[in-house]
C-alpha cells in the first residue's frame, strides 16, 4: 500500500536518487542492485524522470529489507500478506520503499518476483495510487505472471500526467 496522505503528491525534480540499504539474503547483491534499476527504468522509459544510484544517506529514494517492526508505523506480517509498500513523494521518509524480507524474493516465477513489485512500489514512490484495472501494474495484488514490458498503457498514462 501507499502512504501518499503523508506525503506530497508529485517530486518537484525529475532527477531522482537512490540508495540501497539492508539487502535480502534471497539474491546475491547485484542480482538485487540490477533488479532495482530495471524496475526504476520501467518508469524512466516511460517519462521524463531520470534516477541515480547513491551510495550516501541523503538519497530521495531509500530501498530496503527489512521485517516486521522496522522504524516505521507500519511493521511488516511475516510471509505472505503484504509483501512491500512505499511513501509517496516528499522529504526525509518520502519515496522510501520497502520490501518485507519474510518473503522469498526471486528474478523469475517462484517466490515473489522482485522486478515485478519493486516496480509497483517505484510507482508509488513516484505518486501514483492503485488502480481498479487488473492489467494496471498498481492493482493492488501480486500476479507473478506480469510480462516483462510491466506496464498498461493506464500506468504510462498516469505517469505522465504526473511529470
Ligand atoms: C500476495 N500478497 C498480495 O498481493 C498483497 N498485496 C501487496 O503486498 C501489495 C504489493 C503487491 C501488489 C506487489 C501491497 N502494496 O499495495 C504495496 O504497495 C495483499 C493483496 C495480500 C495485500
Ligand atoms: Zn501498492
Ligand atoms: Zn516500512
Amino acid at each position: 500500500e501507499e502512504y501518499s496522505h503523508l506525503q506530497g503528491t508529485r517530486w518537484n525534480k525529475n532527477i531522482l536518487t537512490y540508495r540501497i540499504g539492508r539487502y535480502t539474503r534471497d539474491l546475491h547483491r547485484n542480482t538485487v542492485d540490477s533488479l532495482v534499476e530495471s524496475a526504476f527504468s520501467v518508469w524512466a522509459r516511460a517519462s521524463s524522470l531520470t534516477f541515480v544510484r547513491s551510495h550516501t544517506r541523503n538519497a530521495d529514494i531509500m530501498v530496503e529489507f527489512v521485517t516486521y517492526e522496522h522504524g516505521d508505523l507500519y511493521p511488516f506480517d511475516g510471509p505472505r500478506g503484504t509483501l512491500a509498500h512505499a511513501f509517496g513523494p516528499g522529504p526525509g521518509v518520502g519515496g522510501d520503499t520497502h520490501f518485507d524480507d519474510a518473503e522469498y524474493w526471486t528474478a523469475g516465477e517462484t517466490g515473489m518476483n522482485l522486478l515485478v513489485v519493486a516496480a509497483h512500489e517505484f510507482g508509488h514512490a513516484l505518486g501514483l495510487k492503485h488502480s481498479r484495472n487488473p492489467d494496471s501494474l498498481m492493482y493492488p495484488t501480486y500476479r507473478s505472471s506480469r510480462s516483462a514490458n510491466l506496464l498498461s498503457i493506464e500506468d504510462v498514462v498516469n505517469i505522465n500526467a504526473l511529470y
